[in-house]
């Protein structure tokens, strides 16, 4: 469990802005802060990780409390351990992949963190090259996995995928939430894509004016934000079961199982570990193939 209240006086372009975020996170959480430019969503993640000060408030995280100004107590970054990927890949260039990853455990810390990270990630072939000759998502893939190398149980990603165009975005998102899983970690993602919103994550708070409002759902976020009012997703069918005279099959799109009703001819031989499209529309969800 996660509790954050802070404030800190920030100098927007619009004006003297009061940030004031409270949140909280279950453990194991996949949670997206969106929001308008400006409003402040970087400086909460670099306040979470202790890279910026708060004028004042608490974070407890898993049982430590990381900061408290009332009792002055201000845990260091490196005693914070968080995982941080920012938007710029931020590797070392004059370093492999292989020296990256190693330059980021602790001196004596066993090394079988980096070949878990490695297969994870699929950077096998990659670790002998340098950060100039890999593509923008390759290093991002190596950026996330030199963030996990300490452990954290808590990850702060910034816009991690927005310089990456849709493939890479849609399988780096794929890396994202298996690291999410198999490190069972807290992960706090800012992000604009309402797509990637729901793929990932499993709550969202939008971050506005200073002051974090009402929690939204995945789907009303993507809702809300898709042009036409209606947007694709693609993912695998886990179940198809009989319903009345049609069929529902749950659908694992992300982390959200969602309920698509089928007529029998829609099914086509559809089995559970195929792939499909799923069209949403006004909160239905429509097989589109
Ligand atoms: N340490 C600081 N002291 C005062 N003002 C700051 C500080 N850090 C950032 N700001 C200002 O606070 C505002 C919010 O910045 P921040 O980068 O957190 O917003 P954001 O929501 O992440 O924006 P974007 O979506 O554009 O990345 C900006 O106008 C910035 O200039």
């Amino acid at each position: 469990m996660i509790r954050i209240r802070l404030k800190k006086h920030l100098h927007a372009a619009t004006g003297p802005l009061l940030l004031q975020p409270e949140l909280e996170a279950q453990a194991g959480e996949f949670l997206a802060v969106t929001g308008p430019s400006g409003s402040g969503k970087t400086t909460l993640l670099r306040m979470i990780a202790g890279l910026e000060t708060a004028a004042e408030g608490s974070i407890s995280a898993f049982g430590e409390t990381w900061l408290d100004t009332r009792q002055g107590i201000n845990l260091r970054v490196q005693d914070r351990n968080v995982g941080l990927v920012f938007q710029d890949y931020a590797l070392f260039p004059n370093m492999t992949v292989a020296q990256n990853l190693h330059y980021a455990l602790p001196k004596g810390a066993p090394e079988d963190i980096i070949s878990e990270l490695v297969d994870i990630t699929e950077l096998q072939e990659l670790m002998g090259r340098y950060p100039a000759r890999l593509s923008g998502g390759q290093q991002q893939r190596v950026a996330l996995a030199r963030a996990l190398v300490r452990r954290p149980r808590l990850l702060l990603l910034d816009e991690p995928l927005s310089a990456l165009d849709q493939r890479m975005r849609a399988r780096l998102q794929n890396y994202i939430l298996r690291l999410h899983k198999a490190f069972g970690l807290t992960t706090l993602i800012v992000s604009h894509d309402y797509q990637e919103i729901f793929k990932l994550a499993d709550r969202v708070v939008r971050l506005d004016h200073g002051a974090i409002s009402q929690p939204e759902l995945p789907d009303e976020v993507a809702l809300a934000n898709a042009p036409d009012g209606s947007f694709l997703l693609s993912g695998e069918v886990l179940h198809i079961e009989e319903a009345g005279s049609s069929f529902l099959m749950s659908v694992l799109i992300g982390t959200n199982v969602v309920q698509v009703p089928a007529a029998i001819a829609d099914l086509r031989g559809l089995q559970p570990g195929d792939r499909v499209e799923v069209r949403f529309e006004a909160h239905q969800a429509i097989l589109s193939r």
